[in-house]
């Protein structure tokens, strides 16, 4: 079976700097594969190339059977992929139940929508949306805050925020820019039963960059290693994270400390 998202021999190169050299990546249906690597290794730029928020210089982009090279990020966002950010990119004025109903007009095409579908059919969408809404804000615990304005909430909600409004979306491959960045403790570890039930739930593949070891060892059914821009080692957590070029990659960066926590 080939896999949902499969990145061929990607390379993007800054004045002077290779980001990412020739790297292959795959993602299967419904699974969890983290991104990890020392800072400044390229995990933020491949994750871009993969949403298109960067062109690649060469290599190729397969999405769901579909070359998505040349696509632009809101095109590959309407064939299924969403996607959340390192800084969080949210509309902080706006209540938490509109961030959402406008993550989902985003991916719909509203004006032609409108005047194809009639103005009552388009309410009855707007009315299933308002539903699909609450019952995504239900899902994520954040009912509470429905009406409130996201500049209110805590790092914690907020990424809990970010999370609905990727999944309201209903996407197949669901990007993850460092979710646990910022959370307490105990907040990560409801990110982590959060992130599983969302793959198990509602089907979706997840592709994570993290740089907490204790999500990417819980969550990831396999890791993709990036140094300097080349892809170092992959396969499954225990064997990458143990292995002795991945732990030399990252002496003196911290991460030995995380690893063995
Ligand atoms: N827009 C840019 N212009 C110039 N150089 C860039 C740009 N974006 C990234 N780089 C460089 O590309 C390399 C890879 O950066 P990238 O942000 O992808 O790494 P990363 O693994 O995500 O790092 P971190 O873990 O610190 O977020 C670094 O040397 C970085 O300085």
């Amino acid at each position: 079976m080939s896999a949902l998202l499969e990145v061929t021999g990607a390379t993007k190169r800054f004045a002077g700097v290779t980001a990412v050299d020739t790297v292959d990546l795959s993602v299967g249906q419904g699974e969890i594969v983290g991104l990890i690597g020392p800072n400044g290794s390229g995990k933020s730029t491949m994750v871009n190339l993969v949403t298109g928020d960067l062109m690649a210089d060469t290599g190729s982009i397969r999405f769901r059977g579909e070359d998505i090279t040349a696509l632009p990020a809101w095109k590959r966002a309407r064939l299924g992929m969403a996607r959340s950010f390192q800084m969080i990119r949210l509309f902080r004025s706006l209540s938490v139940s509109d961030n959402l109903l406008l993550a989902k007009h985003a991916g719909m095409e509203t004006t032609l929508g409108d005047s194809l579908m009639g103005r009552a059919a388009a309410r009855e969408e707007e009315e299933r949306l308002r539903v699909r809404a609450r019952e995504l804000l239900a899902w994520f615990e954040l009912e509470a805050f429905a009406d409130r304005p996201v500049g209110a909430l805590s790092i914690g909600q907020q990424r809990m925020v970010e999370l609905a409004r990727g999944v309201i979306a209903d996407p197949t491959l669901f990007v993850l820019d460092e979710p646990a960045a910022g959370l307490s403790p105990p907040n990560v570890d409801r990110l982590i039963v959060l992130i599983r039930r969302m793959r198990d739930e509602f089907g979706m593949a997840i592709l994570l960059v993290e740089h907490d070891m204790r999500v990417v060892r819980d969550l990831c059914e396999r890791l993709v290693v990036l140094d300097s821009g080349l892809k170092l080692a992959e396969g499954a957590p225990a064997a990458v994270t143990s292995d002795p070029k991945v732990v030399e990659a990252y002496i003196g960066t911290g991460w030995k400390r995380h690893a063995r926590g």
